[in-house]
């Protein structure tokens, strides 16, 4: 494969996000970093085996960067300017869409001059796909920041296949319908052939709204357009690659990484492990209360058991996520004031991401997982934890409006709103036997392995080149 950037591409993948973030340090340096979160972890794979282009942001302001090659793929960067990182992905996309399609856990916020922002940079991306894709090739489009670039793109390219993939729930129509631009949201999904979702609950949501759009007109899964085209919605849970995942987490170098982990926490008999980029849908309030309070309480004993939360920093300029740090530092500060013994702390909260291998190393050692979002679109860590650790004594608490619950079904779920019934199935997720845990893993462990993310990749597309 050419290891120069092609003019064209007929495989095209267009996200907020690149899969690496250009860091420029104090002294004018330049890093790349890998790009948080759970979308980056799923297209990488895709994009490494089927090549292509992606187009995205690099994640500097005011900064252009020319495209480059990358595993295997072109990487087209989209510069955004700091006013528009701002109102674009600060404001819009995480002000307001975040909070409104997360059930308003937060208040969402709306601007004008973030919306008029929203459509500028959706052009652009749509404008940077037009003018790469071969006659024909399929654009895939990711996730709620680039709502309008389906219709934007279909007008500047007739020719072209356009899938577009929702990483977060889709709304409720109560909800969505805050919106003073529901409109131009709802007819900027249309412009594509395939909308995808992460469960049927959320496609059902999206097509009750399209079907209310003057002209329109659906049953099963699909709407009619006025203009003669056809535009199908449907569930296609996203995966991980849980085969390269299990092999890594095999390797000498993790299994050594893990030993040393295990043994800079004490070596305790249980580790408690929990994994989230610091956002306020993750649960991580009622999550580190309902563990102090089994600590206070001495139903855990902070001498035999160890409390791990890594929390990657995100979208740190967004208010709420600046005061949720706090509220974190100060209810684990709290917990380990009052019990944590002179050798180590109950609670051992890291606010960093770290590199993929300890990752894999921390799932290795964790006895007890714990995902408890009040709402996720998927959660992809419930699903790493699956394909890392093979013990048969491994308990995973899932919140059941986590994406995930749906295919796990065998996890110990949890209302994360209900703070005694989360500390009543840690405790059950610590003390059941290993006979009941082996099945429970048995189980969910097969689902992850025969659902991974090239099935999820080739379904949407072989659905999308069939449309
Ligand atoms: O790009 P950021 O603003 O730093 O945020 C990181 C990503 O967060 C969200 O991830 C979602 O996608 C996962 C994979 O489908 C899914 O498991 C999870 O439930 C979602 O929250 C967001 O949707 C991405 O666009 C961001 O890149
Ligand atoms: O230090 C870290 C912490 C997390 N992750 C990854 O971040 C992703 C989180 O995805 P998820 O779907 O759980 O949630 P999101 O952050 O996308 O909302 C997972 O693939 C993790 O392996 C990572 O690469 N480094």
């Amino acid at each position: 494969m050419s290891e120069s950037v092609q003019e064209t591409a007929k495989f095209i993948v267009v996200a907020n996000r690149l899969p690496v973030d250009r860091i420029v340090n104090d002294d004018s340096t330049v890093d790349w970093r890998s790009s948080p979160g759970g979308l980056v972890t799923a297209l990488e794979p895709v994009m490494q085996a089927r090549g292509g282009a992606w187009i995205g942001w690099h994640g500097a302001a005011d900064e252009q960067v020319e495209p480059f090659h990358h595993d295997g793929y072109d990487v087209i960067p989209v510069a955004l300017s700091e006013l528009e990182v701002e109102r674009y992905y600060e404001g819009f996309s995480n002000a307001t869409l975040w909070p409104l399609y997360h059930n308003c856990i937060a208040e969402p916020v709306f601007h004008r001059e973030w919306w008029d922002a929203y459509r500028r940079v959706n052009r652009r991306f749509a404008q940077a796909a037009a003018d790469r894709a071969e006659h024909g090739a399929t654009v895939w489009v990711q996730d709620y920041q680039l709502q309008l670039v389906p219709q934007l793109l279909r007008e500047m390219r007739p020719d072209l296949r356009i899938g577009f993939f929702l990483h977060i729930p889709f709304p409720p129509i109560e909800l969505f319908n805050r919106l003073p631009w529901r409109n131009g949201i709802i007819n900027g999904l249309l412009g594509a052939d395939l909308v995808g979702f992460q469960t049927p609950g959320h496609g059902s949501n999206f097509l009750r709204l399209a079907r209310r759009q003057p002209g329109i007109e659906g049953a099963r899964g699909r709407v009619h357009l006025s203009d003669g085209r056809m535009v199908t919605a449907k569930a296609f849970p996203i995966s991980i690659d849980a085969a390269g995942m299990a092999e890594l987490a095999n390797s000498p170098k993790v299994q050594a990484e893990a030993r040393k982990l295990r043994a800079d926490l004490g070596d305790p008999s249980t580790i408690l492990f929990g994994v989230d980029r610091l956002d306020y849908s993750k649960g991580l309030r009622n999550r580190v209360r309902a563990v102090g309070e089994l600590f206070d309480s001495g139903e855990l004993n902070p001498e035999e058991v160890v409390y791990l939360q890594l929390a990657t920093p995100s979208r740190e300029r967004v208010e709420e996520y600046r005061i949720l740090r706090d509220d974190i530092d100060l209810l684990v500060g709290r917990i380990n004031s009052k019990s944590a013994s002179l050798a180590r702390s109950a609670v051992n909260y890291r606010y960093t991401s770290v590199p993929r291998e300890t990752l894999t190393g921390m799932y290795q050692i964790a006895d007890v997982m714990l995902v408890t979002p009040l709402l996720d679109g998927m959660n992809l860590v419930a699903k790493e934890y699956l394909a890392c650790r093979s013990r048969s004594d491994s308990a995973l608490v899932l919140s059941e409006f986590a994406g995930a619950a749906l295919e796990l079904k065998q996890a110990y779920m949890v209302n994360p709103y209900d703070i005694d019934g989360m500390k009543a199935t840690i405790l059950r997720a610590v003390h059941d036997s290993p006979r009941v845990k082996a099945r429970k893993m048995r189980a969910m462990r097969r689902q992850v392995f025969e659902h991974d993310i090239d099935l999820w990749a080739d379904s949407f597309l072989n659905q999308l080149e069939g449309e």
